[in-house]
C-alpha cells in the first residue's frame, strides 16, 4: 500500500504538489491522471525518495522510502526510462542493481525473459529503441519482486503489441496482490488496464474513484429512452428529480435522461403505464469524463484548432 499524508513539493513560488493525501491499495491497477504539469511525475519521485517533499510524507508499507532496508524489494518503479549507462549492456545494468540491492543474480534472467529482452541481454543499452528501453525499465522495477510498483508512462514509445504487453502484465501483477500505481495520458488505455483513478490538476486531486464511478459521473452518460409519450415521460422524470438533456440531434420520441439507472427509469415507466420502445445506457468514454473533469485545471491548454490551421484562400467558403 502506498499512503500520502499531506504531500507537498514547492519549487521556489510555484507548488507543484499541494496537500495530497491519498491511499492507493493493494490488487488493483490505479490510474493517475491529469494534464501536463499536474505533479503526477513529482508525486511519484516523492514516494520513491528521488524528491524530498517540502512538507507531508509518502509512505510504502506504512515506512518512508529512506526507512526501507532493501528498497528494490520493496518498491519497483519505472520513472526514467532512459536511466542506466549507455555502454552498459541490459544484463550488466540489471546485475548491478541486483547487486546493491541483496537480490539474487539468477534473478536477473528471470526478469529478461519476463520482458522480452533475453536475446538482447548483452547488447548495449545504448543501442537500445525506445520501446526496448521502456521493457528495460519495466525489468528493473520487477528486479527485486516488490509487493508496490510505480509506472510513469509505461506505454510511452511500445507499439500496440508491446501497448497490449504492458496492459496485460499490469492486470497479472495487480492479481497477484501487489499494489500498482501507473500514470498515463493515453485514455483509452487507462480505460482498459485501471480499476481506480487518481485525477490531480494544479497539484491537487480532483478525483479519487473506482473508474466506472468516474465514467458514470459524466454529463455525457445518459440513459436513452424511446417511447411513443415522451411528453408525459418527461413530466414523469423531471418530477422524479431526473434531469432531461435537451438534445437537438434526438428523434421526437426519444428521451437522453441524466442522474438515473435504468432500472430507476424502467420502473417509472411502468408505475405511470407509459409505453418503452427502447431503454440503454449510453456510457460517456472515460477521455470524455476526463476533459469534463480536468477542463478548470489544464495549465498549457491547446488552442481551438482554427487559431493554427491557416486556411488557404481557395479553400475558403
Ligand atoms: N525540478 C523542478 N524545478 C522546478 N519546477 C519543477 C521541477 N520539477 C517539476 N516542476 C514543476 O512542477 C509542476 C509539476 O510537474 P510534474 O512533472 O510533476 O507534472 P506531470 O503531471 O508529471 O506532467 P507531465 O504530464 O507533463 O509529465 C510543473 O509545473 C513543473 O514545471
Amino acid at each position: 500500500m502506498i499512503t500520502l499524508d499531506r504531500l507537498t513539493k514547492r519549487y521556489g513560488d510555484k507548488t507543484a504538489v499541494s496537500d495530497l493525501s491519498f491511499e492507493i491499495n493493494p490488487g488493483k491497477v490505479t490510474g493517475f491522471l491529469g494534464p501536463n504539469g499536474a505533479g503526477k511525475s513529482t508525486t511519484m519521485r516523492m514516494i520513491v525518495g528521488l524528491d524530498a517533499p517540502t512538507s507531508g510524507r509518502a509512505l510504502v508499507g506504512g515506512k518512508r522510502y529512506e526507512e526501507l532496508r532493501h528498497p528494490l524489494r520493496e518498491v519497483g518503479a519505472l520513472l526514467d526510462a532512459r536511466a542506466g549507462h549507455p555502454g552498459r549492456s541490459a544484463r550488466h545494468h540489471l546485475l548491478g542493481l541486483a547487486r546493491s540491492n541483496g537480490i539474487p543474480a539468477s534473478r536477473v534472467g528471470e526478469v529478461l525473459q519476463t520482458v522480452g529482452l533475453s536475446e538482447v541481454a548483452n547488447k548495449r543499452i545504448g543501442s537500445f529503441s525506445l520501446g526496448m528501453g521502456q521493457r528495460l525499465g519495466i525489468a528493473a522495477a520487477l528486479l527485486g519482486d516488490p509487493k508496490v510498483l510505480l509506472f510513469d508512462e509505461p506505454v510511452n514509445g511500445l507499439d500496440p503489441d508491446g501497448v497490449r504487453w504492458v496492459r496485460e502484465l499490469m492486470r497479472s501483477l495487480a492479481a497477484e496482490g501487489r499494489t500498482i500505481f501507473v500514470s498515463s495520458h493515453l485514455m483509452s488505455e487507462m480505460q482498459e488496464t485501471a480499476d481506480h483513478l487518481l485525477v490531480i490538476g494544479r497539484g491537487k486531486i480532483i478525483a479519487d474513484a473506482p473508474i466506472e464511478e468516474v465514467i458514470a459521473g459524466s454529463s455525457l452518460t445518459a440513459v436513452r429512452v424511446r417511447t411513443p409519450q415522451p411528453d408525459v415521460l418527461r413530466r414523469e422524470l423531471l418530477e422524479f428529480g431526473l434531469r432531461v438533456e435537451p438534445n437537438a440531434d434526438s428523434a421526437p420520441d426519444e428521451l437522453l435522461v441524466v442522474g438515473g439507472t435504468l432500472e430507476e427509469i424502467g420502473d417509472l415507466a411502468f408505475h405511470h403505464r407509459v409505453p418503452i420502445h427502447e431503454l440503454s445506457m449510453r456510457k460517456a468514454s472515460l477521455e470524455q469524463a476526463y476533459m469534463e473533469l480536468t477542463a478548470a485545471s489544464v495549465e498549457y491548454g491547446s488552442p481551438a484548432l482554427s487559431q493554427v490551421t491557416e486556411v488557404p484562400d481557395h479553400q475558403k467558403a
